[in-house]
């Protein structure tokens, strides 16, 4: 009998439902690749903001990983939140030894601004974890803390992704347009040649969750074998409707739709 995909996600939450583990878990669900997951900081936030953090005992975080990896079959994963180096040491430590696609949301900071990982923790990530990486997802603030470059037209796009694949070793790099003006444009780099991934842009303040709904959607369907190229191709379509019939829920930047590409929900 054929097994179910299966994915998993290492990140932090969100009560409010729109981003982290919650936006991973639905995208996964959603698109038929079984969803799993450790949760490495609680996070009190909510569309119009981050209020708190708590962080899960390192320990906690291990147990976690060795509860999936050494019962469940993992086909593709990726990581968003993880807070500071000692987390980010121990993932590597698990990681490492998964033979299984993975995707990284290098999350610094939430849409509202707040910060999410610690400072020291940015270069750990750039230096131990990017190498490990099938695909990195940064959004334009990110790519330009990697690059350490300023990107402010396509052109800084394109050379900050082919920049993080070849001087930092990531497998391939996508960097979403989300912040710039005018088209939704993404360009990935893959070692080899670029791709570019363009959709019209929604005039829609509801895009809290974008980037986790994105890496989530490539995750679930690398899991399912399909290739990276292929795997963002859909991924973006499927973001690109779940923004389109995103939720006007909260007094902030409202979640997106997990459920859109099955057309806008019927409220009646
Ligand atoms: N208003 C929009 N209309 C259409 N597509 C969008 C819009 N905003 C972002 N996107 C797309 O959504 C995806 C996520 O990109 P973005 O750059 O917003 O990521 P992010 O910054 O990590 O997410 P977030 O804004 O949730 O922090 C990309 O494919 C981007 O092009
Ligand atoms: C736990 C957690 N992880 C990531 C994000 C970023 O979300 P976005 O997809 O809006 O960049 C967030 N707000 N909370």
């Amino acid at each position: 009998m054929k097994q179910i995909p299966c994915s998993l996600t290492i990140a932090g939450t969100d009560p409010s439902g729109g981003a982290g583990i919650h936006a991973d878990l639905k995208t996964f669900q959603e698109l038929k690749s079984y969803g799993m997951s450790v949760i490495t900081s609680v996070v009190a936030q909510n569309t119009t903001g981050v209020q708190d953090i708590h962080h899960v005992p390192l320990n906690m975080i291990e147990q976690q990983l060795d509860s999936v990896i050494t019962d469940m079959p993992v086909h593709a994963f990726k990581t968003g939140m993880i807070a500071n180096k000692d987390m980010m040491k121990m993932v590597v430590s698990k990681i490492s030894k998964l033979n299984a696609p993975y995707v990284m949301d290098p999350v610094m900071v939430a849409t509202s601004g707040d910060p999410l990982i610690e400072e020291e923790a940015r270069d750990f990530l750039r230096r131990e974890l990017l190498p490990l990486t099938t695909l990195v997802t940064p959004n334009i603030p990110e790519a330009e803390y990697l690059t350490g470059k300023n990107i402010e037209t396509v052109d800084d796009m394109k050379q900050a992704a082919e920049h993080i694949v070849e001087n930092f070793g990531a497998g391939a790099a996508l960097v979403k347009g989300g912040h710039l003006k005018g088209e939704a444009i993404d360009f990935l780099y893959d070692g080899s040649s670029l791709h570019t991934f363009s959709a019209k842009r929604i005039n829609t303040k509801n895009t809290h969750g974008t980037g986790c709904t994105y890496s989530a959607a490539i995750t679930a369907y690398l899991s399912q074998g399909l290739p990276l190229n292929e795997a963002v191709k859909k991924a973006k379509h499927f973001v690109t409707k779940a923004i389109q019939y995103s939720f006007s829920l909260g007094s902030g930047s409202g979640p997106t739709n997990h459920w859109a590409t099955r057309g806008a929900p019927s409220l009646d």
